[in-house]
């Protein structure tokens, strides 16, 4: 069974309905013909979404806060001397990935094999790729509870999700010194500690995905060339840029945005797509529903900074160098990897509090910090480093976070509130997503929204 249909045999799509009683449910009429669709958000879910209307020859305008297209798709250039880019934001498309690794093929951008072998660095130890790995007894019993959970009931999926990953592991046996390692993986998964997140969520998402958990390509030239050839698609005049919404006013069968800067856009429908931290922040008229703003309140995003830092020359060697380790710094991987030149990046991907940390450090402190931790693998490799770029996602103005983190008692409470249609608005957006926190996600629900305006 593929995740998304294992997600919705689990009773998803009915607990939080009977949790919010009281919330109005609407069916949203079909979308007439000529009828404008208002997008809020120029991510991937509000392209894939216009994309899709526009398929069907649905007039729609885009309205995006941002002076730039793409959300948390982010490709940036951080050496213009030798052209080398790195992701600030969505860096994998998984091997399950199908309407990503679709649009791709859509679209003929070429995918680059984007898989690592990795390193461990743990109180100053360093272990290449083969000198370290987990108690063997825990690897059996670790795919004994994946694979068992692909029957679990719809009852057991409930109970599942009152515990922490973290607590779920040790319940389960794991060694000290295991979870020690468990926690440094699996929370680059999630963008905070382990002991944050769902034991429901992390199984789904483990149980289901790649054998390198969907940590499989990435788009040659960046991924933003999949938001511009979606951009171009669709028509760049489709898209409005520096429209903030700040105000959303729904009388009769109009709906009108009210943007920061004074604009007004009516249209027959109006799609979400923006994150719900930006959701909270807007003027609705009349008021959300008590329990879908309660919902959106309660939806926390991981914090997660990546630097990328240039270095003169690829000491690391291997290509498909990445290392996990116990610093602030937490995970690095060859983000130039399949970028000839004598240049390299190396990314530092960081989480949580350490996350934080290293946003309030300049970029000198941040490479000081970077090296220190890449010195038990390679000895100073300070003369190497030439500059720093980083994008911290917790400090974002829009999302405040990475990605959703759905917590304990969550997954089945607070995800169909957040996704219900209010009058003649619907929402979308990888917080709602079956393939949550990625790409994969987002285009899907830009999708299914759609799908749903026109049947
Ligand atoms: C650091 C990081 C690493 C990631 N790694 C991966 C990965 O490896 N693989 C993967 O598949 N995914 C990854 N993701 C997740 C992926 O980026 C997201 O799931 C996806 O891009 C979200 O798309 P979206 O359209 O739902 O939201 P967004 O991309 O956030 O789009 C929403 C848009 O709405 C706009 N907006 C917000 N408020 C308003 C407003 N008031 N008015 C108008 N517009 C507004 C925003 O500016 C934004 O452009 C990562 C994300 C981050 C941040």
């Amino acid at each position: 069974m593929k995740r998304r249909n294992f997600l919705k045999t689990t009773g998803l799509l009915t607990t939080a309905s009977m949790l919010y009683q009281q919330a109005p449910t609407q069916a949203q009429p079909r979308l007439g013909k000529g009828e404008h669709v208002l997008i809020l958000g120029a991510g991937l879910a509000g392209l894939a979404a216009a994309y899709a209307l526009f398929k069907q020859q649905v007039p729609f305008t885009i309205l995006e806060a941002r002076n730039r297209i793409g959300g948390r798709v982010f490709t940036h250039q951080v050496d213009e001397e030798s052209k080398l880019h790195v992701e600030l934001g969505a860096e994998w498309i998984g091997a399950s990935h199908e309407r990503m690794l679709a649009l791709c093929k859509e679209f003929n951008l070429p995918l680059l094999n984007h898989q690592f072998t990795t390193h461990l660095t743990l109180e100053g130890q360093h272990y290449k790729p083969k000198e370290w790995q987990y108690d063997t007894n825990w690897n059996t019993t670790y795919q004994t509870l994946l694979t068992n959970f692909k029957q679990i009931s719809s009852r057991n999926s409930k109970v599942l999700d009152q515990i922490d990953w973290w607590k779920y592991l040790i319940n389960n046996g794991i060694s000290e010194r295991d979870i020690e390692i468990k926690e440094l993986f699996d929370s680059t998964d999630f963008g905070e500690s382990i002991r944050n997140v769902s034991a429901f969520a992390s199984l789904s998402e483990y149980a289901y995905s790649s054998p390198n958990n969907e940590m499989d390509f990435r788009i040659e030239g960046g991924n933003t060339r999949l938001v511009n050839a979606l951009s171009e698609k669709i028509g760049l005049e489709h898209i409005l840029l520096n429209k903030k919404a700040t105000a959303i006013n729904q009388t009769g069968k109009q709906v009108q945005v009210l943007c920061e800067d004074g604009t007004k856009h009516t249209g027959s429908r109006l799609l979400c797509t923006i994150p719900a931290f930006a959701l909270t922040k807007i003027n609705w008229q009349p008021a959300l529903p008590a329990e879908k703003l309660d919902a959106l309140h309660q939806m926390q995003y991981c914090r997660i900074i990546k630097s990328a830092v240039v270095f003169k020359e690829r000491f690391w060697q291997d290509e498909t160098f990445d290392m996990i380790t116990d610093s602030t710094a937490h995970y690095f991987f060859h983000s130039s990897k399949n970028q000839p030149n004598t240049k390299g990046t190396l990314t530092s991907y960081a989480i949580g509090d350490k996350a934080y940390i290293l946003s309030k450090m300049n970029q000198e402190q941040k490479i000081r910090e970077i090296c220190a931790a890449l010195k038990p693998a390679f000895g100073d490799v300070s003369q190497y480093a030439e500059k720093a770029t980083s994008y911290y996602w917790g400090g974002d103005a829009f999302t405040k976070g990475a990605y959703a983190i759905y917590d304990t008692h969550q997954w089945f409470s607070i995800r169909e509130m957040m996704a219900k249609p209010f009058r003649n608005i619907s929402f979308a957006g990888e917080h709602l997503a079956e393939w949550q926190g990625f790409m994969e996600g987002a285009v899907q629900t830009g999708e299914e929204a759609v799908k749903k305006m026109l049947t």
